[in-house]
C-alpha cells in the first residue's frame, strides 16, 4: 500500500520567512487498499516557515552543503560522523530531513521512527545505504550527486595500478621502518598492459580514458551495452574479461547481483599474477577468498578501499575483528588498503554540497524532485511574489486509475493555475499551482485529499 503525502506551499515560502509564507504538511494518510504491515503515523499538519525545517546532516558534510542550508534558514545540527543506530533512532523522529554519506543505514527499521521526514539526501554516489522503496512509499524522496566524485575515484585507482605494478606500498613500508630494498623482480610498467573495467558507468568509462591516455589496453564487462570509448571494447562474459587482464578493477553498485563477484571461481580464472582492485563496495569481493589467492602467488596485488563492515568513525578500528580477517589482510604483502576514500577529496566533497544542498532546498521548498532517485521526477515554473494567494500542493500517491479525476474534483473549487503529474511505477507524483486560495482553505484541501485517500 502506497502512502499519500500532501504538501501545500505557500508562494514565497524559497523567499520569504514571515508566517504569510507558510507551508503544510499534511498526515500522511492511506491510499489504495493494499496491506503494508505497518501504517504511518500521520504527520502533524503543521504550518512553517524556513526556520520551522529541521535537518540532521551526518558524515561531515561538506562546509559547501551546509551554507546552503544554513543560508535559506533552516535549522542544522551537524556531526562529523554517522550515530549508533539508537542514537540515530533517536535523532530523527525529530527531523524533517537528514543528510547522509555512504556510512549511515537508514533501514526500514530506522526510517519507520520518521515520522516527520520529508527527504533524505545522500551526499555521495551510492544510494545502497538507504531503503528506497520503502521511502518512496511512504512520501520521503531521496536525492544523491550521481557523478560529482566519480573522477577523484577514477584517478585514485590509476594511482594505485602503478603502486600495485611497482610494489609501492612495501617499498615505502620498508623505508619507513629503516630498510633499504633496491628490487626490479616482479615489478612492471603499465604500459601495454590490459586493464579489465568490472562496470563501465560513470567511474568505469572516466577511468577506461584515463587508463588509455597511460597505454594500457582497456576491455570492460557491464550488464548493460554501452558505448566504448577510445578503443576500449566490450566483453560479453565476466569470465572473458578475467582470464585477459591484467589488472581486474570494481565499479558496480551493491545489488544481491553483484554480491561476492568476485569470490574463489573468479579469482582462479584471472590470470596468474594478476592484480585486483575494489573502490565500490565491500560486498563485491569474498575477502577471504582473496586472501588465499594471495597467499598463494595466484594474485600478485590488491587494493581496497571498501569493506563489508566498515567503522562509524575515524580511530584505531582496523586492528579489531570489523569482519574477522583483518589481520590476515594487513599481512600479505603488496596490498594497499585505504579508509573508503575514492571520493574523498575537496573537489567532489565541494561539488557534492552544493549539488545535494541545492537538490534538498529545492524540494523543501518547491516540491520540484529533478534528480530523485526513489521519485517521479517532476519539475514546474515556482510561483512568484506577484502572486500572494497562491499555494502549491503536493500529492504523493498510488499510481492507480481515476486518481486525478477525484483530485480535480477537490481542486476545483479554486482555479488551478497549472498542474503536472508524473509516476515511477506504483508510486506517482502531482504538484498543482492554485490560485484564489486562502490559509484557511488550505485545511479544507487537504482535509478533503485525506478523505479521498482513504478509498
Ligand atoms: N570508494 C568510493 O569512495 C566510491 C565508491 N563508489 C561506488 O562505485 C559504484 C559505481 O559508481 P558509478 O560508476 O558512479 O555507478 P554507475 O551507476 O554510473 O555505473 C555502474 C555500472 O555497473 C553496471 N552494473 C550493474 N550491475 C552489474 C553487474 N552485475 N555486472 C556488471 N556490471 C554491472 C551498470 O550497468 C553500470 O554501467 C557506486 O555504486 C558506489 O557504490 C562511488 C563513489 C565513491
Ligand atoms: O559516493 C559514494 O558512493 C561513496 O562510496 C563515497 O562515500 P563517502 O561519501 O566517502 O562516504
Amino acid at each position: 500500500m502506497t502512502q499519500a503525502q500532501n504538501i501545500f506551499r505557500a508562494p514565497d515560502a524559497e523567499l520569504s520567512v514571515s508566517p504569510s509564507a507558510a507551508t503544510f504538511h499534511s498526515p500522511l494518510s492511506s491510499f489504495g487498499g493494499g496491506a503494508l504491515p505497518q501504517r504511518a503515523q500521520p504527520k502533524q499538519l503543521k504550518p512553517f516557515n524556513t526556520q520551522d525545517i529541521k535537518i540532521l546532516l551526518l558524515e561531515n558534510v561538506n562546509q559547501s552543503g551546509r551554507d546552503i542550508l544554513t543560508g535559506q534558514g533552516y535549522q542544522v545540527e551537524f556531526h562529523k560522523s554517522s550515530l549508533p543506530e539508537d542514537q540515530l533512532i533517536e535523532k530523527i523522529r525529530d527531523v524533517h530531513v537528514i543528510g547522509i554519506r555512504s556510512k549511515t543505514k537508514l533501514s526500514e527499521k530506522v526510517l519507520r521512527e520518521a515520522k516527520n521526514l520529508l527527504v533524505i539526501g545522500c551526499f555521495c554516489i551510492g544510494t545502497n545505504q538507504v531503503d528506497l522503496e520503502y521511502a518512496a512509499h511512504h512520501g520521503i524522496a531521496v536525492f544523491n550527486s550521481p557523478f560529482a566524485n566519480s573522477r577523484s575515484v577514477a584517478e585514485l585507482v590509476i594511482a594505485e595500478i602503478i603502486a600495485l605494478a611497482r610494489q609501492l606500498g612495501d617499498r615505502s613500508n620498508e623505508m619507513h621502518r629503516g630498510t633499504w630494498n633496491k628490487v626490479s623482480n616482479k615489478c612492471w610498467e603499465i604500459r601495454g598492459k590490459t586493464l579489465g573495467i568490472i562496470g563501465y558507468g560513470h567511474i568505469g568509462s572516466q577511468l577506461s580514458v584515463l587508463a588509455e591516455a597511460m597505454g594500457m589496453s582497456v576491455i570492460y564487462y557491464d550488464v548493460v551495452n554501452l558505448m566504448a570509448l577510445g578503443t576500449a571494447r566490450q566483453v560479453p562474459k565476466l569470465e572473458d574479461l578475467l582470464r585477459e587482464a591484467d589488472f581486474v578493477t570494481l565499479h558496480v553498485p551493491e545489488l544481491p547481483e553483484t554480491k561476492n563477484m568476485i569470490s574463489a571461481t573468479q579469482l582462479n580464472q584471472m590470470k596468474d599474477g594478476a592484480y585486483l582492485i575494489n573502490a565500490s563496495r565491500g560486498t563485491v569481493v569474498d575477502i577471504p577468498a582473496l586472501i588465499n589467492a594471495m597467499r598463494s602467488g595466484k594474485i600478485a596485488g590488491a587494493a581496497l578501499d571498501v569493506y563489508p563492515s566498515e567503522p562509524r568513525a575515524n580511530g584505531d578500528y582496523f586492528i579489531n575483528n570489523l569482519n574477522g580477517w583483518e589481520e590476515d589482510l594487513r599481512s600479505l604483502n603488496n596490498i594497499i588498503l585505504t579508509p573508503h576514500i575514492g571520493g574523498s577529496t575537496e573537489e567532489a566533497q565541494r561539488a557534492i554540497g552544493v549539488e545535494v544542498g541545492e537538490a534538498l532546498v529545492r524540494y523543501i521548498n518547491l516540491g520540484i524532485t529533478l534528480g530523485s532517485v526513489n521519485m517521479p521526477e517532476v519539475n514546474m515554473r515556482s510561483l512568484t511574489l506577484e502572486e500572494p494567494d497562491h499555494a502549491r500542493i503536493i500529492y504523493i500517491h498510488n499510481n492507480v486509475p481515476g486518481v486525478l479525476r477525484k483530485v480535480n474534483e477537490i481542486l476545483g473549487n479554486h482555479n488551478v493555475d497549472k498542474q503536472i503529474s508524473d509516476s515511477k511505477g506504483d508510486l506517482a507524483y502531482l504538484m498543482a499551482d492554485v490560485s484564489d486560495v486562502q490559509t484557511s482553505d488550505l485545511k479544507e484541501i487537504q482535509d478533503a485529499l485525506e478523505a479521498l485517500s482513504c478509498k
